[in-house]
């Protein structure tokens, strides 16, 4: 069988991190295009994975995944000629959230099956009109990237609490914590681009749709300065009356954190306690704690990037859709309106199975 060529429109962080991916680790795919609003970027990557540029011959194969090395990386300098050209079977959407709908509406137009780094997009209606443009094709295209769905650990928890052994689940506690964050990274962002990961967490452990939320902002660390409310403490409130709650903090300083509890009629489950090797030395105890998301979720990219490929191969996808894209990017806009308010907002969800028939 031939090789899903894949095209990667955006290549900053994650978009590289994706491509290195596809090319080192992904079976049953290939990446043949890039595209960057820094043309400059997106001819470095290529450069780096096109492996005739790097003194390499074809065959050297570094990955483990089984597809072949990439031959060449072309750059495609508009976006918009990537998702439209021939030689790309599907994309992959790594632009900043705020390229996301036009980008998005493209890969419908062309066909073209996507995965789309979270947020779906920047406000629940272009979301809904995102979900209405590829309900009326007739066929899901579009996969959201809530990787933490693919983690193992995650993936064990959701299984543990849908086996009802700990009996019903009542309540979530989750903390997300990032190193650092950029100074542009402002009090909007906290929610729409890091809690918008735990409003997908408890949509999918509880399996219900989140009804209210209020977001609390408590005395802002000092070390970021300019109005930026770090760290952020939410609740949600779940249709069947379950709770969940989140502190985000993306100026934590010490590392990469995140954790979940899922507190049960019969028991709790915590997950991401701890990585790597806890000692015991010297009066101390401990471990390492991973600098970013790329190590801590390491796994969870690359089950998901090898799963939507093999899915995408067979006509379908296997994972969040663009409805899960929707329903966080709708409890999200009530989020923004709650932190500027403090006050609880209700969420404005469309009926499901109106727009979805
Ligand atoms: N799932 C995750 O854990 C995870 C982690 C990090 C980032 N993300 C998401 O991935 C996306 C990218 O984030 P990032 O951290 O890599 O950001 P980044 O700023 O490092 O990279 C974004 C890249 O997109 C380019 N770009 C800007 N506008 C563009 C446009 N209109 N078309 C094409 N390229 C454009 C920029 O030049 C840059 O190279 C965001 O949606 C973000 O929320 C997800
Ligand atoms: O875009 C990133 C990404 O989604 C990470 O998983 C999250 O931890 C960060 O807070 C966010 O900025």
């Amino acid at each position: 069988m031939t090789d899903l060529r894949v095209g990667i429109v955006g290549v900053g962080v994650m978009g590289a991190d994706h491509a290195e991916r596809v090319v080192r680790k992904t079976a049953g795919a290939r990446l043949v295009a890039v595209s960057d609003a820094d043309a400059g970027r997106a001819e470095a990557l290529a450069g780096r994975l096109s492996p005739r540029s790097a003194g390499e011959p074809a065959s050297t194969a570094r990955h483990s995944g089984g597809s072949a090395y990439a031959e060449t990386v072309r750059v495609v300098e508009d976006p918009m000629d990537l998702i439209a050209a021939d030689d790309v079977d599907a994309v992959i959407l790594a632009s900043p959230g705020f390229a996301h709908a036009e980008q998005l509406f493209a890969c419908l137009e062309h066909g073209k099956p996507v995965l789309c780094e979270k947020p779906l997009t920047m406000d629940a209606a272009s979301a809904l009109r995102v979900v209405e443009a590829e309900h009326k094709l007739g066929r899901q295209l579009i996969q959201v990237g809530f990787m933490r769905r693919f983690d193992p650990e995650y993936a064990a928890l959701k299984q543990l609490l849908d086996s009802g052994d700990l009996g019903r689940t009542l309540l979530l506690h989750n903390v997300h914590r990032n190193k650092s964050a950029a100074p542009t990274f402002r009090s909007e962002m906290i929610v729409r681009d890091s809690m918008v990961h735990e409003v997908d967490v408890a949509r999918w452990l509880f399996g219900e749709e989140i009804t209210r939320i209020t977001v609390h902002t408590p005395a802002p660390t000092s070390l970021v300065g300019d109005g930026v409310l770090d760290p952020q403490l939410a609740v949600f409130e779940l249709a069947n009356g379950a709770m969940a709650d989140v502190e985000v903090f993306v100026n934590f300083q010490v590392g990469y954190e995140v954790r979940c509890e899922a507190v049960a009629e019969r028991g709790s489950a915590t997950i991401g306690l701890g990585s790597g090797v806890f000692t015991r030395a010297g009066e101390r105890w401990g471990g390492t704690m991973p600098a970013d998301f790329r190590i801590r979720f390491e796994q969870a990219y690359d089950i998901e990037v090898q799963r939507w490929v093999d899915a995408t191969v067979r006509g379908a996808i296997d994972g969040p859709s663009a409805w899960d894209g929707y329903a966080a990017a709708a409890v999200c806009e009530a989020g923004l309106e709650s932190l500027s308010t403090g006050k609880p907002v209700d969420v404005a969800l469309a009926d499901r199975s109106k727009v979805l028939g």
